[in-house]
């Protein structure tokens, strides 16, 4: 064996012991087979190298705890004479070191060479296992056999930063407090968010104003009111075009800035807020100005600990109050990862506001009365059934009236959400985390310029002067809860010390739409251009944080560095992008295909915020996979061209005006002969688009349409698609999938599967894997949650998830397993299942749950590309 384990506890295992099967199964790295034999009892320490000795020196970390889960004997010596502890220090296995530690293992026991555990982690370098046995009151003045130690130990190996670190526990004589720190306490760590999410003019910021303020300024907001009701802001969207019904598809949500005649809020607004009774929370005040939107899924994490609140004005039609909600909670929902339990997601409450602008009656208690707001959120309801965490209840407010009822109600609301959270909180709440509230608090200031700090001097700084014994693990936990209370934000690696900083004055100032239409047209900046534009902080460091953020993409420029910012371009559509008279791609055996992605039914207006971030992708992925070749990318509003070699990719985000929604449209063309390069560059960029989509919106159903090449080829001006529910329909119906062909309306002619998805190259087919035959576990999470939606409550004929269930082949006994009160049953039902995608769309169909059966068809996979390693 090489590294540690060689050179700091030697080891020769006895040869004349033959081993358990424990032995086995722990030398081979089996931890089924070590789990099995665990629970049929066998017997755990048996020779002179015991399973849990053996799992540590082949640095298998899983089956050493779940050997010490069981109860192995973990003061014991192997062949070698040394104890488990002895082992893992040695080879740095921090995270068995905590667990034995946990378990109160001996630590001041030396090798047969005389080395403690501290001499052993100090002689291979290993800080973090130093931190954890100094946390767990290891004696830090033992000396070895030589007298000598451990931070003389960690000096003569070269390792300065133990050696520090010993030294300044000695001399401090903090250690035990700086332990004590560490250990989780019984006192609740609650601290409430609540986002404001809606259109602009809604009433978000001053909903948060009355609902902060006190009896005094209640009257004074009342009285301010008055008179200034009249300027009561043209609403954004424009009433005159708006006729929609809302079982459609035509809508006309719009974002177009009119002017207001208030103050909209720029970016993020987050404050801290005492509310009487309830106490202090965290409220996020989301601008309904579209130009931000592309950040907000940096701040629209789910969390058990957060309210969010949809906002909608009484003063618009019904039909638009209603497409205004879906829009966001279909916004809310895209930004958060589909596969949590129920419990992670925070509930969801709609606020109606402007009931004073409407002839809504009142109850002789004066509380309004609202038909209009039950309606849409019966509506909603029924739209979007699979958002489970959507209140019951609809808030009617003037914002005006801070005293009234409604905003009694709304706080004893919160009052109730804390109150059922707060156990959960239990545990989290640490010295350590006490100690660094106040802390950055003064951070703040030191750095107040520019409050943003990487990762790694955070740390440092946090260990330096909160304490010296925090693991990366405590730092990590500490600021997940920081985070949650607003007090920090983190991205990638910077830590963000002044969250409304980040929100109002950063994002506030740089997304808004007076800087953006002054930025340059192109997007593109060189650090000075950069600092010109924005003076109020230095430039390199706005730029690795905005970087980090996915808003701009360093590119070196022929030697020069220059920063493209995706958000600011504005270069409208290039003339002779993809002139159809190029020679290259004129002959009859030239090539082309395409795809587009849209939102599934009833999402609309997602892309145009993804777009930005899924021309930064492509950036990256230029810099990064075609960096040597010949290639180029050229970016424009709402399109991208990326050329290779000869072959050519457009990207474009469209509006589909029949529907009223838009699509990103991907097309790529080669010349003669070049269907392989072709299929394998049409994947690389679509994977790339999926990429970005995934990053901003994880919990966004996307269906793949597939664009007739025949009409690529004519340069039609609107090809047909083929839908996936058309494609998948036909490939499982099919004897063989090549032999598919399907009619194009268009040129009322036939196509073949092989000419819509494989370059007409029918030996492509061995790189592809159509979707009906991969496992239901691939289907994405946001399906699986809308089936969740269609298949949990039950059905009046009974097909629901149970007969599903049935239908896939699961037994009683099963079935019944699935049933949880905690999670969703069709959730539970589609991760045990093994069964095709193909399995699941036959059995909804023959259930007769089109609504199902649909989804499925329009957004699992067609297809999936089985990767060369050697691509174009
Ligand atoms: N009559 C009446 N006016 C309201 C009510 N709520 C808000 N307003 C007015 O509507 C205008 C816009 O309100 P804001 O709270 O700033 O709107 P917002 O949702 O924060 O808008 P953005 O910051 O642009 O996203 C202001 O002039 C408010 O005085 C209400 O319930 N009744």
């Amino acid at each position: 064996m090489s590294g540690p384990y060689s050179r700091g506890v030697s080891y020769s295992p006895s040869e004349s012991f033959e081993y358990t099967a424990l032995q086995f199964a722990t030398r081979r790295n089996s931890i089924e087979q070590v789990k099995y034999l665990v629970e049929s009892g066998t017997e755990l320490d048996t020779g002179p190298d015991p399973a849990l000795h053996l799992a540590l020196r082949k640095g298998h970390v899983n089956i050493a705890i779940v050997l010490l889960e069981a109860g192995a004997n973990y003061e014991i010596t192997d062949s070698n004479g040394d104890r488990p502890i002895h082992i893992a220090c040695a080879a740095g296995l921090i995270e068995v070191v905590k667990v034995l530690c946990a378990l109160g293992c001996n630590l001041e026991v030396p090798t047969r060479k005389g080395l403690f555990p501290l001499h052993l982690a100090t002689k291979y370098g290993h800080i973090a296992v130093v931190r954890c046995l100094c946390a767990a009151g290891c004696n830090i003045e033992v000396r070895n056999y030589d007298n000598i130690r451990a931070d003389i130990t960690a000096l003569k190996y070269g390792y300065n930063d133990i050696a520090e670190l010993l030294d300044r526990l000695r001399a401090s004589g903090q250690r035990d407090h700086y332990a004590r720190q560490l250990v989780p306490t019984s006192r609740p760590a609650l601290k409430l968010s609540l986002r404001l999410l809606g259109h602009s003019g809604v009433g978000k910021t001053s909903f948060v104003k009355s609902l902060g303020a006190g009896l005094f300024s209640s009257f004074f907001r009342r009285s301010s009111s008055l008179t200034s009701s009249k300027s009561r802001p043209s609403s954004p969207i424009n009433s005159s075009q708006i006729e929609m019904d809302v079982t459609s598809c035509q809508n006309s949500l719009t974002f177009e800035s009119s002017a207001h005649h208030y103050h909209s809020t720029k970016g993020i607004h987050i404050q801290n807020m005492d509310v009487s009774n309830v106490g202090d929370i965290v409220v996020w005040d989301f601008s309904g100005q579209e130009s931000y939107f592309p950040i907000y899924h940096h701040f629209l994490r789910p969390s058990a600990y957060t309210i969010t609140a949809v906002l909608f004005s009484l003063d618009e039609p019904q039909s638009v109050q209603v497409q205004q909600v879906c829009f966001w909670l279909n916004f809310l929902l895209a930004r958060q990862k589909a596969d949590l339990p129920f419990a992670e997601y925070g509930p969801i409450i709609l606020i109606a506001t402007h009931i004073d602008l409407t002839r809504a009656p009142k109850t002789q208690h004066g509380d309004w009365v609202s038909s209009d707001a039950q309606k849409t959120l019966e509506t909603v309801q029924k739209l979007l059934p699979h958002i489970q965490n959507l209140m019951d209840t609809v808030l009617v407010v003037d914002n005006n009236v801070p005293a009234s009822h409604a905003f009694k109600q709304f706080k004893s609301i919160l009052a109730n959400i804390k109150q059922n959270i707060v156990q959960q909180t239990i545990g989290t709440w640490t010295g350590l985390l006490e100690h660094s509230v106040s802390w950055i608090h003064n951070l703040r200031t030191e750095y107040e310029a520019f409050p943003v700090l990487p990762r790694s001097l955070f740390d440092d700084t946090l260990r330096n002067h909160i304490n010296l014994l925090a693991s990366d693990e405590h730092i990590q936990e500490m600021l997940n809860q920081l985070q949650l209370m607003g007090e920090v934000h983190c991205i990638n690696h910077l830590v963000v010390l002044n969250v409304p900083w980040l929100g109002s004055q950063l994002i506030g100032e740089l997304l808004s739409h007076h800087f953006i239409s002054h930025a340059r047209e192109i997007g593109v900046y060189t650090a000075e251009d950069f600092q010109s534009s924005y003076t109020q902080c230095e430039s390199a460091s706005v730029l690795e944080l905005l970087e980090s953020m996915d808003l701009c993409v360093q590119c070196d420029v022929d030697g020069e560095i220059e920063f493209e910012f995706p958000i600011y371009i504005q270069t409208e559509t290039l003339k002779g992008l993809w002139e159809p008279n190029d020679t290259r791609y004129s002959s009859r055996n030239a090539t082309f295909g395409g795809l587009r992605f849209y939102t599934s039914s009833g999402i609309y207006y997602m892309f145009k915020a993804i777009f930005c971030h899924i021309q930064l992708h492509l950036r990256r992925n230029l810099l990064a996979v075609y960096a040597e070749s010949d290639s180029d990318l050229f970016q424009w509003r709402s399109g991208s061209k990326f050329c290779n070699l000869d072959l050519e990719g457009l990207i474009t985000l469209d509006e589909d005006q029949q529907q009223g929604n838009q699509y990103i449209e991907i097309k790529v063309r080669g010349p003669s002969n070049s269907s392989h390069c072709c299929f394998y560059f049409l994947d690389n960029i679509t994977s790339t688009v999926r990429k970005a989509i995934d990053i901003v919106c994880p919990g966004l159903l996307i269906e793949t349409h597939i664009l007739s090449p025949e009409e690529l080829k004519l340069y039609a001006d609107d090809p047909f698609c083929y839908s996936p529910q058309l494609v998948t329909t036909a490939i499982m119906e099919a004897e063989s999938t090549l032999d598919i062909i399907l009619y194009n309306p268009n040129t009322h002619s036939h196509e073949t599967i092989s000419q819509m998805i494989m370059f007409d190259d029918i030996d492509l087919a061995k790189h592809i894997q159509w979707g009906c035959v991969l496992s239901v576990h691939e289907l994405s999470g946001p399906i699986k949650l809308r089936l969740c939606g269609f298949l949990d409550p039950p059905d009046p004929h009974g097909r629901d998830w149970c007969l599903l269930a049935l239908r896939l082949g699961l037994c009683q006994k099963k079935i019944a397993a699935l049933i949880s009160q905690h999670s969703s049953h069709t959730m539970r039902l589609l991760d045990t299942a093994k069964c095709t995608i193909g399995a699941l769309i036959t059995s909804l169909h023959e259930l007769d749950r089109q609504d199902a059966e649909e989804l499925v068809l329009n957004c699992a996979p067609i297809f999936k590309v089985i990767l060369e390693h050697v691509q174009v």
